[in-house]
């Protein structure tokens, strides 16, 4: 190849890596009933990059799950527009999976290697014998190797969230959805999937796309999390919150950036809108908090 092939080639592949891996343009999005036009979202913006845990946080009814049902392909925006790797999202794919918070989407008639190795046949990626591979790799991941032929309704609600995991993460998609994923189990429960969640993350480095109403679980999850403001949702801003996990939320300034999310969050009820955004239970008096006033300066920032 000559130097000009070259250099052009090496400049495709430095856009290629700093190309965001999601971009969400002022996407707007609605429900049509017969009575009226719900407005779910208002001009919605944000950037994600390969590798991000990135978090929607926002008060019951902000259009948070709205906007993930959108990524995933369910929703049409009604203004502005979803790109996934450059390609305007128009309708569902393998290349995003959303996990949800019910787990009775697991088909109790099928065990749970079955459950995992079903949409790897159905999408015809793989053949019968790659997709069992494929899916016993992803449950020894999520440690339920032993329980490959146990059927869902024997399993507690953590394992039954494990395999919905290794279930999408068997698809190998380009970002994983998740929309309140552990909201329907006990305390302890949840703590422990988000440890197990951030550990396969460390091992597999999915792009992850996560729906909370938990201040406390966005700060341990994410390493940028997106404020939506109440109904309709629009955007409040942006914190980068990669330093935290799970060994820090009794740090001082863990608690400062949770206290400065919940004003964030608390400022935009002046309608009277009620939120039900979950607070840590210790928050400190005051903050000084990595927080960025507009999601779009700070992602010209980042990749400056
Ligand atoms: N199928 C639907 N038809 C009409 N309106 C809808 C529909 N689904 C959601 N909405 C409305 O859209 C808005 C956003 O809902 P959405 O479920 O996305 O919010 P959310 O932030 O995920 O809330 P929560 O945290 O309570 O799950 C709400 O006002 C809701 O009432």
């Amino acid at each position: 190849m000559n130097a000009f092939l070259e250099s052009q080639a090496a400049s495709h592949d430095a856009m290629a890596i700093f190309q965001p891996l999601l971009q969400v343009q002022r996407v707007s999005l609605e429900y049509r009933t017969a009575q009226r036009v719900v407005r779910a979202t208002h001009e919605v913006s944000f950037e994600v990059d390969p590798g991000d845990r990135f978090v929607l946080l926002g008060p019951s009814g902000c259009g948070k799950s709205t906007l993930l049902k959108a990524v995933a392909g369910f929703i049409r925006p009604h203004d502005g527009e979803i790109r996934l790797d450059g390609q305007t999202v128009r309708e569902p794919g393998p290349d995003r999976i959303v996990v949800f918070q019910e787990f009775d989407q697991l088909p109790p008639w099928k065990t749970v290697k079955q459950n995992v190795i079903f949409p790897l046949l159905a999408t015809g990626s793989l053949k019968r014998r790659e997709a069992e591979q494929r899916a016993l790799h992803y449950l020894n991941k999520v440690g339920l190797a032993g329980f490959a032929d146990a059927y869902p309704h024997t399993l507690s609600g953590g394992m039954k969230a494990r395999v919905a995991i290794a279930r999408a993460l068997a698809m190998q998609p380009k970002i994983l959805l998740m929309d309140e994923p552990f909201a329907a189990l006990d305390a302890l429960t949840r703590r422990k999937m988000q440890e197990e969640l951030l550990e396969l993350w460390q091992e597999v480095k999915f792009t992850l796309l996560f729906v909370t109403h938990s201040i406390e679980e966005a700060l341990v999850v994410g390493n940028r999390i997106l404020l939506l403001s109440p109904h309709p949702g629009r955007v409040r801003a942006e914190i980068n919150s990669h330093s935290f996990d799970l060994h820090s939320s009794g740090d001082t300034s863990f608690q400062r950036t949770a206290q400065r999310i919940h004003r964030l969050l608390f400022e935009e009820q002046t309608d009277g809108v009620t939120s039900n955004v979950a607070t840590p239970s210790a928050v400190a008096p005051d903050i000084s908090a990595a927080v960025e006033p507009a999601v779009d300066s700070q992602n010209k920032a980042r990749r400056a």
